[in-house]
């Protein structure tokens, strides 16, 4: 078939664009560890450069180039303040950069720059060929699986569990608005797999009613927030899951294997009522591939980082999703599309 001349010069921007591709998270890597966004947003009014390389002590010149980098890629937009000066403003995509914000994905972005959070994606090829078995290149990498290594190494583990909060503070709003009617009549909620708390804290503050129960490995709730409405358990998965009404799943189980899955959900089974208990899980479901979908290529992106960083997991499509449900004795299941990647699906005994 003839290639026409657009089609060519189409190709030679997105192969750029992939030579490149570093360059984007090392700029917004720059930008958090400065402190860009935090500066810009609490100016309040479009800052000039000469102000903002005052405030962070920085080069001039320099800054000046990361700055027109960051416009030019919408982070921040630049407007005048008078006649001769134009100055930096924030938008929505520069608030998730600042540190500690509620819609910060700053801790995400340290974790996927830092040297333990690159290191995987040198084998990935290894981890494809029909020799790859099921090691993940993080296991390559880092000589520990995932959980191992986040257990051996403190910092890491901080790296990693400030980099889930910041999803999690960002999709449980996306819950709480998209879908609250799924915690009515909870009482008790498990989250397996909380991490350091972030979701459960946020859904106890939305549905005051509920207490929860933050399961996760025993290292990782010794350093989970505490709270009178939440009390944090240690344990493992695959051996039981403390009594509740209702489960919480999010991001938990595609770090895992049907087989896995289904060890998982029959454990989860056990532990709410046959009757009214049901499991509530948050994430991705995959779809056939849309022209210009993006929510849908950021869920393709997800499914290779599973592939990088976890020995078994995957995403799963619909189809996928009711074989592991159904081989774990859940009858029957909904699912709630929300304003993120992951969507909430309920399933009931
Ligand atoms: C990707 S994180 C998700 C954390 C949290 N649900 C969130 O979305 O922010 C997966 C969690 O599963 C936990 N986990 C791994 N193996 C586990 C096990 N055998 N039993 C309980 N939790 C486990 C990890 O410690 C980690 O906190
Ligand atoms: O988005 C992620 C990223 C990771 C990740 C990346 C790099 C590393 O060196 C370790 C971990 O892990 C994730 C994960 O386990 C998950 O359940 C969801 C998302 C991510």
């Amino acid at each position: 078939m003839e290639v026409t001349i657009e089609e060519e010069a189409r190709a030679e921007i997105k192969i750029w664009n992939y030579v490149l591709g570093y360059v984007k998270i090392a700029v917004v890597k720059c930008a958090i560890e400065l402190g860009i966004a935090d500066v810009i947003e609490n100016y309040g009014s479009p800052m000039p450069l000469s102000e903002l390389a005052t405030a962070l002590r920085c080069e001039p010149s320099r800054l000046y180039r990361i700055m027109r980098f960051m416009v030019h890629d919408r982070i921040f937009k630049q407007e005048p303040i008078n006649q001769h000066t134009v100055g930096f403003s924030s938008t929505p995509l520069s608030r998730h950069l600042i540190k500690g914000g509620e819609k910060s994905m700053a801790a995400f972005i340290l974790l996927m720059s830092s040297p333990t959070g690159l290191a995987p994606w040198h084998s990935l090829s290894a981890r494809v060929l029909e020799t790859g078995n099921n090691i993940s290149p993080f296991e390559v990498a880092n000589g520990k699986d995932l959980w191992s290594y986040a257990e051996a190494n403190p910092d890491f583990r901080e790296l990693f569990n400030n980099a889930m909060g910041c999803d999690a503070r960002l999709t449980v709003q996306a819950t709480i608005e998209g879908c609250p009617e799924v915690f009515d009549g909870v009482e008790s909620l498990v989250d397996v797999g909380g991490g350091n708390g972030t979701a459960l804290s946020l859904l106890v503050k939305a549905f005051p009613w509920i207490r929860g129960i933050n399961f996760d490995l025993p290292h990782v709730v010794a350093v989970s927030a505490k709270s009178d409405s939440i009390e944090n358990v240690g344990g493992d998965m695959f051996m039981s899951i403390p009594n509740a009404d209702a489960a919480f799943f999010m991001w938990v189980l595609h770090d895992w294997d049907d087989e896995e899955c289904i060890k998982i959900l029959k454990k989860c089974r056990e532990a709410i009522p046959e009757d009214k208990g049901k499991v509530i899980i948050v994430e991705a479901v995959l779809e056939e591939d849309k022209e210009g979908d993006e929510l849908g290529g950021v869920g393709l992106m997800l499914d290779m980082t599973m592939m990088g960083v976890t020995n078994k997991g995957k995403e799963r499509t619909l189809k996928e999703w009711s074989y592991v449900l159904r081989q774990s004795g859940f009858t029957r299941f909904n699912v709630k599309p929300i304003r993120a990647v992951q969507s909430v699906i309920e399933a009931y005994p």
